[in-house]
């Protein structure tokens, strides 16, 4: 079944990550800026979108120009160095990074750690020049233990699939968007992905389109095609038959947030996904960096979900125009004027129903409470405190 889905190799363009980094700092003679490749235009164009304050990157956060968790965190460090950088008030940046998005968890740790590396530079008597450098320096280490813990995802989570489904030809189904473009480096689940393709054991990836707004469609099958990986898309609804027909070998899926009791948060759908999975025993893998492990967070049901506007669900926009953080009215309505609609951004996933978390730090499986606290007691000793 699987090869009649195979894109043609004219479709595919083997250029590696994106020519555009997904994010990085940048010291023109008007200021500091941090330059940010605009995933709202995706697939269609490659721009930059520069934030020259906090409050451009909050919005940008929010209309998902920057997003997934690590860049979110990654992002955010950035945006309180920039704060400080350019005299604003650095309390107040961190504050509203942090709660610019509710759920990925790295938001909030990316910013709290910048803020607390200036603060501490403040303390010990640095004046706004050097605490402003401390708190770069915080985020450009954020941003190269990210690509770190990326890599060494990437080679644990491998590992785990030749474990399971050994003689490769592996069908991976994946959900959302997870690699280059929401890393420091390749990203968590896709780096999995990527690393068997080069390793020549990928078959297929299977890439769900990821309602409502396409991050699937629009940004997985570009990482996917610019890696020349074989990937097929299908709308999310299509998931139930691809398993019952025995087309997928195993699910990789990131993390917005891990609770202490291994409760996975990720973008709406992936609970649909662990529960198929479970059904059709197929292996149900999540992989992310230890930074999205909340141990403040005791369960699933505690962890809030971020309820984004109707308009996303009820408007579609033409190809290559930009939908995302538009106000309603912006697109093409499909549904009657005035329909409201239910659009949580991520659903949670009992520990119960993943077999695997995937950190740098290595496998843990089966899930439990203990097995999470000691992947962060190996990791974080000297954990930044977030609120
Ligand atoms: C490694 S990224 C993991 C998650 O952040 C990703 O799967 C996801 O749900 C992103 O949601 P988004 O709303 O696009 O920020």
């Amino acid at each position: 079944m699987a090869d009649q889905y195979a894109q043609s190799s004219e479709d595919i363009r083997p250029t590696g990550i994106p020519a555009i980094p997904a994010i990085r700092w940048d010291e023109p003679p008007e200021g500091p800026v941090l330059v940010l490749l605009d995933q709202t235009r995706l697939p269609g164009e490659e721009s930059e979108l520069v934030c020259t304050d906090a409050q451009a990157l909050v919005e940008a956060i929010r209309t998902l120009a920057v997003r997934g968790a690590p860049l979110l965190g990654i992002a955010a460090a950035y945006g309180v160095a920039l704060a400080a950088a350019r005299g604003f008030d650095v309390d107040e940046a961190a504050d509203s990074l942090a709660g610019a998005r509710p759920t990925a968890v790295n938001l909030a740790y990316g910013a709290r750690r910048a803020q607390a590396a200036y603060r501490t530079a403040v303390v010990d008597g640095a004046g706004p020049e050097r605490a402003a450098g401390a708190a770069l320096e915080a985020a450009r280490a954020l941003h190269a233990e990210d690509a770190r813990a990326s890599a060494k995802m990437a080679a644990h989570g491998l590992a785990l699939l030749e474990e399971l489904l050994p003689g490769g030809g592996h069908r991976i189904l994946t959900h959302c968007n997870t690699g280059a473009l929401v890393s420091g480096g390749e990203g968590t689940a896709f780096a999995v992905a990527l690393k068997s393709h080069r390793a020549g054991s990928l078959r297929r990836l299977w890439v769900d389109e990821t309602r409502p707004l396409l991050q699937g469609a629009r940004l997985t099958a570009y990482e996917a095609a610019r890696n020349g990986m074989a990937y097929t898309l299908l709308t999310d609804n299509a998931a139930g038959s691809l398993f019952a027909a025995g087309e997928v070998d195993a699910v990789l899926i990131g993390a917005d947030r891990i609770a202490a009791d291994g409760s996975v948060a990720n973008k709406v759908g992936s609970y649909p996904l662990a529960v198929l999975a479970r059904y059709h025993h197929v292996p149900f893998i999540v992989v992310a960096p230890v930074t999205t492990v909340d141990l403040d967070t005791p369960d699933g049901a505690s962890i809030e979900v971020e309820q984004r506007a109707s308009h996303e669900v009820t408007e579609v926009t033409a190809p290559h125009v930009p939908v995302l953080g538009m106000e309603a009215g912006g697109g093409i309505p499909v549904a009657p004027l005035g329909t409201q609609a239910y659009n949580p951004a991520f659903d949670v996933t009992p520990p119960e129903l993943v077999t695997a978390i995937v950190t740098e730090e290595g496998v843990l499986s089966p899930v439990t409470a203990e097995g999470v606290a000691g992947l962060c007691a190996e990791s974080r000793g000297g954990r930044v405190p977030i609120d």
